[in-house]
């Protein structure tokens, strides 16, 4: 299809994030792809994707099965509250070629016991299937320069890849708890990470870097935290060893912090721990312009990815057809060129997202007031995503 006059060469925000040697399923006539559609207005958004994949492949010889299963809240209410990823769950996703998720938490559950949360769900699906490493691209499109609360000058041509690790951190780290000491209540987690840890996840950095600009910036807080500096350790261990190439630069987090609203054109990719990725990441969307704009590949060393949004299931507009499912289909597209070995496909949804910008079409979350645009529902986007795919395809 890239030999198609409509087919640009997708500039899109999951292509710069090349395939690694992690995951991939390769090319087969059908694939199979277990759903996990979730809360909130995640099955608004599984629906959108759905029928974007649908179009596409409708024009393809290959084919994908999709088979729903549940987690997060969904998961808690079908087994009485006892399990937020049900081992029927685990084992649907295992036995797929690759999983496709939207996003899981809502008020309902908010008060039920740890292990009753629907995020304990999630946690424990990347943590069972080994996914520990979290690639989450931020690149800005200049279709929605507008809709960043950031200067033009500030973050156009910004192309940020953020590989957060995933299964380790305080996320994971025991003795974990809330106790009860001196008479009073003690609450505490501990942030650890093995060194083989570090070094797998600077592996994946390595490479990932070596195929955008060759430039990592480790993010860490090596001045306060010894966890922090065995990571920086470690870090320049894999670099200086394996990727002689990369220019390998480190900064505290609270200065990451800083410098990705000061200056984001100065990073190209960024490594580093569980929590500072996972806040650092929602920080790198409102540079794009939207959470809702910010797709992720969550990938093992083996085994199928799960591709997901960095977004959660934004309860306040959840069953109103407001959601931007765009993060979710190009969550797809990295799933398409990452898992399934489908690169051309991939280019071509990443190239119908951008088609639907250009078209002005506007979910409310990257509709600014006077930018001309026409606001959509997250129905709609979707059927425009499946209309561009058409015309891409004829
Ligand atoms: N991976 C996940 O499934 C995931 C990620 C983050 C949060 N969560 C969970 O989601 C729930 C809500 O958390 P939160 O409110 O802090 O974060 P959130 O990401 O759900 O929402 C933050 C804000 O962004 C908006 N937003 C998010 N995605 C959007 C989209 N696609 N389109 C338009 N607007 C969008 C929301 O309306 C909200 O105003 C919690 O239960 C939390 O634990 C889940
Ligand atoms: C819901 C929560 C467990 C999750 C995380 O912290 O990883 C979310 O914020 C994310 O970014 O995917
Ligand atoms: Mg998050």
């Amino acid at each position: 299809y890239t030999s198609s006059p409509f087919v640009k060469p997708s500039s899109g925000v999951a292509s710069r994030a090349p395939s690694t040697s992690l995951s991939a399923v390769g090319k087969k006539d059908s694939y199979s792809v277990t759903l996990l559609p979730g809360d909130g207005i995640g099955p608004e958004i599984t629906s959108a994707t759905v029928g974007a994949l649908n179009a596409l492949t409708s024009h393809t010889s290959w084919s994908i099965n999709f088979k729903e299963s549940l987690i997060g809240g969904a998961a808690l209410d079908a087994t009485d509250n006892k399990d937020a990823f049900p081992d029927s769950s685990l084992e649907e996703c295992r036995k797929a070629d690759s999983i496709l998720l939207a996003c899981i938490g809502g008020y309902k559950w908010d008060n039920n016991p740890r292990e009753a949360r629907p995020e304990t769900g999630l946690l424990k699906m990347r943590s069972e299937m080994g996914l520990f490493a979290n690639l989450r691209p931020a690149k800005v499109l200049p279709q929605l320069i507008g809709a960043s609360t950031l200067k033009p000058e500030v973050i156009t041509g910004v192309d940020i890849m953020v590989v957060r690790e995933l299964t380790g951190d305080v996320y994971f780290g025991t003795p974990k708890g809330i106790d009860v000491v001196d008479g009073e209540r003690v609450g505490y987690n501990n942030m650890i990470y093995k060194e083989s840890e570090i070094r797998r996840i600077a592996r994946v950095a390595g490479e990932v870097a070596m195929k955008r600009g060759g430039k990592i910036c480790s993010v860490e807080k090596s001045n306060v935290l010894d966890v922090s500096q065995l990571w920086k350790e470690v870090t320049i261990d894999v670099m200086e060893k394996e990727f002689p190439k990369i220019d390998l630069s480190h900064m505290y987090v609270d200065n990451a912090a800083m410098q990705l609203i000061r200056y984001p054109k100065q990073f190209d990719t960024i490594v580093t721990g569980n929590i500072f990725g996972d806040i650092l990441s929602d920080e790198a969307s409102m540079l794009v312009g939207s959470l809702g704009m910010l797709p992720s590949a969550s990938i093992g060393s083996s085994g199928p990815g799960v591709f997901e949004p960095c977004h959660g299931s934004a309860p306040d507009i959840a069953g109103e057809d407001k959601a931007n499912p765009l993060a979710m289909i190009l969550s797809a597209a990295m799933m398409l060129r990452y898992d399934l070995g489908r690169g051309e496909e991939a280019d071509v949804l990443e190239r119908a997202v951008e088609m639907c910008l250009d078209e002005g079409w506007r979910t409310g979350d990257i509709k600014q007031e006077g930018d001309g645009c026409t606001l959509v529902g997250c129905k709609e986007m979707g059927k425009k995503v499946e209309a561009a795919i058409e015309k891409c395809m004829a």
